[in-house]
């Protein structure tokens, strides 16, 4: 498979007063095509800095980074008419119309007008937003904006799409109607590499993903391949008394079950024998009369990875912006 993202050995530093802070540190993946290639990784892991580089926006101190075939150092203008790229930021000026910021976009590519209006024509059925043409930007929800300056960032029919935290900011349910949409674009071809740090984003919308701490690369597969790195299934629980928390200690130590976190009374258990293990637990507990103010069986998810892979939590919404 051709692979339309190839980054070799890619570190880079910053100085800053003197300081040198290693953003990112000896990375190599690559990315196929038709794929949308997460990047998640906490807040100051290095996922920004990498999405600039990328896309030409930030030199870098090491390595080799090719994409769609174009080296980044050296054919940046043909790396970037083969991309899109839609930061955090956005770019759609609020004082102008959806239809005006879109015809602007078609005269920054270079576009003719006839193409513009239909890639227009296109892009504003695909994404559910041609009935918001005439409208002022300005005026509309943070979901329908996200949508228009997407389709800015496509109008010229770049091979891959950078997506930077693309949801940030937005409610649940928006959040999960703009990942139809991410998806959407994939399944008419495009490439995406899109960086967050939702764990539900990362887990319902990449095909494969990275995991980056510190500038690090510490997992990488499907979102189930690393899933079931850790076991097939956890078995979660709370007590509802503090003194029943060390019987229930006691007893996983008497299993030997060595894959056990304990927090304020809820234990994760990772096993591949889960029924069997819920079937013993709630045997023991009404044995000794434990009361339990939950018990379930489920897949890990992308938290249970990153907890185990470095001993701390990368929990939703963990950025103080959000809202
Ligand atoms: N211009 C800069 N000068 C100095 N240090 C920087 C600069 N930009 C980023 N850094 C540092 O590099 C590291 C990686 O930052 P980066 O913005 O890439 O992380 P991130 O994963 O995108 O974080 P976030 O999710 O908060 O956007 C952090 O330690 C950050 O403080």
């Amino acid at each position: 498979m051709f692979k339309l993202i190839s980054v070799e050995s890619l570190s880079k530093t910053y100085v800053s007063k003197k300081e040198k802070i290693i953003a990112v540190d000896n990375i190599s993946f690559t990315v196929d095509q038709g794929e949308i290639f997460g990047f998640l990784g906490p807040s100051g892991a290095g996922k920004t800095t990498t999405q600039r580089i990328l896309t030409t926006l930030l030199p870098f101190s090491s390595g080799t980074v090719y994409i769609a075939g174009y080296n980044v150092l050296t054919e940046a203008k043909k790396v970037r008419a083969n991309i899109g790229y839609v930061s955090q930021l956005g770019g759609a000026d609020p004082n102008a119309t959806v239809r005006e910021n879109l015809e602007l976009s078609g005269k920054l590519y270079g576009l003719s007008n006839d193409v513009t209006v239909q890639r227009i024509e296109q892009l504003s059925k695909l994404l559910d937003f041609h009935e918001l043409l005439p409208r002022f930007v300005r005026t509309l929800s943070g979901g329908q904006k996200r949508r228009v300056e997407i389709a800015q960032g496509i109008l010229h029919e770049p091979k891959v799409l950078f997506l930077d935290e693309p949801t940030t900011g937005l409610d649940p349910q928006n959040r999960a109607n703009l990942w139809q949409h991410i998806k959407k674009l994939r399944d008419n071809g495009m490439t995406i590499f899109l960086t967050t740090h939702y764990l539900e984003e990362a887990d319902a919308l990449c095909d494969r993903l990275i995991i980056i701490d510190h500038g690090n690369i510490i997992a990488e597969g499907t979102p189930t391949e690393l899933k079931k790195k850790i076991s097939s299934e956890v078995v979660s629980m709370e007590m509802k008394h503090l003194q029943d928390s060390e019987k229930m200690k006691l007893f996983f130590k008497q299993l030997e079950l060595d894959k056990a976190t304990e927090a304020n009374m809820k234990f994760s258990i990772y096993t591949d024998i889960g029924e069997e293990l819920i079937t013993d637990i709630i045997n023991f507990t009404k044995e000794h009369q434990i009361e339990l103010a939950n018990l379930s069986l489920s897949m890990p998810s992308l938290n249970d990875v990153f907890l185990t892979l470095t001993g701390k939590e990368l929990r939703d919404g963990g950025k103080e912006e959000e809202q």
